[in-house]
């Protein structure tokens, strides 16, 4: 005798442009974090960098080398980035996306400005079950954003009328994350051996800029992805995330391994850029979200990326006498532009640093 499954234990049907293909599917649920090997990401105190015992900062140190080389993720405890702050960026995200369709579209990114709302990403050709408002830097506060001193290759900032103060917190916030990306930049080159600073001249005109991630409950989560996998094109990211509702993945050893939500916590990846900065060394990590049915999800990544005239090559202090470069330079602002194409369209294979090794 068959068995009759009930009609809720049915799979719910979601459109198509959000399917994935079969092999690509999650099988890892989103409030798991632990390997099959029992690992887990690494997480670092970051007030341990700042500490005048020097035994403790070396540690320190030497915890992020290894988590850059053999994860390519970290969180940071301790990063300076007071709690207040933290929630209401979240608050107001949660404001801002709860808005009607019409509302948040009135700030709708286009093919000239990228910064603003966006509710269909693509990411490997299939859209994103995620809805996203991003936003950059302001070089002159004193003038309008559309002034063209504010307008950079990506564009210029849209804000919302509503919620109010949302501008004021997400510019406080584009501030505390230059200053964290700071700190954790010079953790990473002091952990190659290279001056803590070695990076800094990159970062006079960076062009870096804040993504909010909203991703609903799905009713069915098995068949798509908030973010699909993906490496980040730039050099560091650092994302606030959800406290409770976990959802990024990372790819390591062949296994997807999800990162635990901390309230506390600032979740690091490192991207391709400091793959080909340190010569291969660290390695850009294949992560991706899953999303769930039951709750909401938010994220902010800070995407902390040098100016885009920099051509990024493997820093020739990382070279062993005789030693190759494994890349050749890399204009970051074109690399960037290539990338970011696939995200509106099917434009074939996307541009990847292996395109670029020697
Ligand atoms: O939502 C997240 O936790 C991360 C999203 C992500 O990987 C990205 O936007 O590049
Ligand atoms: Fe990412």
């Amino acid at each position: 005798m068959g068995v009759q499954l009930p009609p809720s234990a049915e799979p719910a049907a979601i459109d198509s442009c959000f399917i994935i293909p079969e092999e690509h599917r999650p099988k890892t649920a989103h409030n798991e974090y632990i390997s099959s090997r029992g690992e887990e990401v690494p997480v670092i105190d970051l007030e341990h960098l700042r500490s005048e015992d020097d035994g403790r900062r070396r540690r320190a140190i030497a915890a992020i080398g290894d988590a850059c080389e053999h994860w390519g993720f970290f969180q940071v405890t301790n990063h300076g980035v007071p709690p207040a702050l933290i929630d209401e960026v979240k608050a107001q995200a949660r404001r801002f996306f709860e808005l009607p369709l019409e509302e948040k579209r009135r700030v709708r990114r286009t093919f000239e400005n990228v910064y603003g709302y966006y509710e269909s990403e693509l990411t490997k050709n299939v859209r994103d079950w995620k809805e996203l408002f991003d936003y950059g830097p302001k070089p002159r506060p004193d003038l309008r954003d559309d002034a063209p001193e504010n307008v950079t290759l990506d564009g210029h900032n849209q804000w919302p009328e509503a919620p109010p103060g949302f501008r004021a917190t997400m510019e406080n916030w584009f501030s505390a994350m230059e200053r964290l990306g700071r700190d954790v930049l010079h953790g990473i080159s002091a952990s190659l051996g290279l001056p803590p600073t070695e990076f800094d001249p990159h970062y006079a005109n960076h062009s870096s800029f804040v993504r909010l991630n909203y991703y609903r409950p799905c009713p069915n989560p098995a068949l798509t992805l908030g973010v699909n996998r993906h490496y980040d094109a730039g050099a560091l990211t650092i994302v606030g995330q959800d406290g409770e509702v976990g959802g990024l993945q990372v790819q390591k050893g062949g296994e997807w391994v999800g990162i635990e939500p901390r309230r506390d916590a600032f979740v690091i990846n490192i991207g391709d850029m400091m793959q080909v900065w340190s010569n291969g060394k660290y390695k850009s990590p294949l992560h991706r979200v899953v999303v769930n049915e039951s709750r909401a999800r938010f994220s902010v990544p800070f995407f902390y990326n040098p100016a885009y005239s920099t051509d990024v090559a493997p820093v020739p202090q990382l070279l062993s006498a005789g030693q190759q470069p494994a890349y050749r330079p890399i204009n970051w602002g074109d690399f960037r532009s290539k990338r970011a194409k696939g995200d509106y369209a099917d434009f074939g294979e996307e541009v990847q640093i292996a395109h670029y090794a020697l």
